[in-house]
């Protein structure tokens, strides 16, 4: 029999990814998707009774609330969904001895670091997004250690979600001047990379359990990003990219949320 995966938050970008790329059974993994109105990971009740009779090798936790400048606003949906949330998954999968590979982000950190974040590093967010992960974090910590946190930063796939690559392209489609910040720095991590490594993770039968930090290796600004999505779709001459230092958000951002990979 094939390894069991579950994937929660399977209609987000890397649910999406991770369908596309391995639901075909090919490496003898068998994935069962699951989106947020299928199993809404806040109802504890629900995960019980989901969970009853079932068995699973790994659960590929990729649900979230990835709107940083809402959850600034309305924090108690972050810490919903990416604290509590969590909280529940590490419980149940602890009761049922599962494997738990959870998603965890850059943001978890201050950005005053001068250079890439170690897994030695404390964390310190600035935002709530930041912090509701990081008390997700915390829970597993805490709950199972059979678990595999994996922080990734600036996710996007240019086929699904709500992402700056496909942000900086739909603006590019009806807007002359584009004004991009050049204040942070990061690495651009594709979910098409992302996935590849988790199921990497999965059928190596790793068992490096604990926190580690998987990005895309170049790291750039926001603009330069901005700059290499126009090149690359051959539309640099239709836009004029202007350079700016401070892009007006309600979240703040870290300066620098470089990851030095950990495996
Ligand atoms: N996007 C990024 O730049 C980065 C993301 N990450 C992390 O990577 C992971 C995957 O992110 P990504 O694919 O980009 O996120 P998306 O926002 O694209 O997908 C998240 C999915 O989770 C679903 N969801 C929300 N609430 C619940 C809930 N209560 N129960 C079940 N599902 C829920 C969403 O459904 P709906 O849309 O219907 O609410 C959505 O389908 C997340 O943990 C995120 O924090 C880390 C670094 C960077
Ligand atoms: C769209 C846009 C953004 N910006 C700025 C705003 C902000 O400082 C920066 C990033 O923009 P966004 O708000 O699209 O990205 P943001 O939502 O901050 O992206 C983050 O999402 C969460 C989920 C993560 O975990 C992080 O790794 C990171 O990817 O670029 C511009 O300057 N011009 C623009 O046209």
């Amino acid at each position: 029999m094939g390894v069991k995966v579950l994937v929660t938050g399977a209609n987000g970008q890397l649910g999406k990814t991770i369908k596309e790329l391995y639901s075909d059974n090919e490496k003898g993994l068998d994935f069962v998707f699951v989106s947020k109105t299928e199993l809404d990971i806040t109802k504890a009740k629900e995960l019980s009774s989901f969970f009853n009779n079932k068995n699973f090798d790994y659960c590929l936790n990729c649900a979230a609330y990835t709107n940083v400048e809402q959850a600034e606003k309305i924090s108690k949906i972050a810490y919903e969904v990416n604290a509590e949330g969590v909280k529940n998954m590490a419980e149940i999968c602890k009761k049922k001895d599962i494997i738990l590979i959870h998603i965890s982000t850059d943001y978890v950190f201050d950005g005053e670091k001068a250079g890439p974040y170690t897994i030695q590093d404390t964390p310190n967010p600035i935002n709530e997004y930041g912090k509701s992960k990081l008390q997700g974090e915390k829970y597993i910590n805490n709950i199972l250690k059979k678990h595999f946190i994996i922080r990734t930063s600036w996710l996007y796939s240019k086929k699904y979600g709500h992402n700056f690559y496909r942000i900086i392209l739909n603006k590019a489609k009806t807007e002359r001047e584009l004004f991009v910040t050049d204040e942070q720095v990061g690495c651009p991590t594709e979910t098409i990379t992302l996935s590849k490594f988790i199921v990497d993770i999965i059928d190596s039968k790793n068992s490096n359990f604990g926190t580690h930090h998987f990005s895309d290796d170049e790291s750039m600004t926001w603009y330069s990003f901005a700059e290499q999505i126009l090149r690359e779709n051959n539309i640099s001459d239709k836009v004029n990219l202007v350079r700016i230092k401070n892009c007006r958000t309600f979240a703040a951002r870290p300066k620098n949320s470089v990851l030095a990979k950990s495996i």
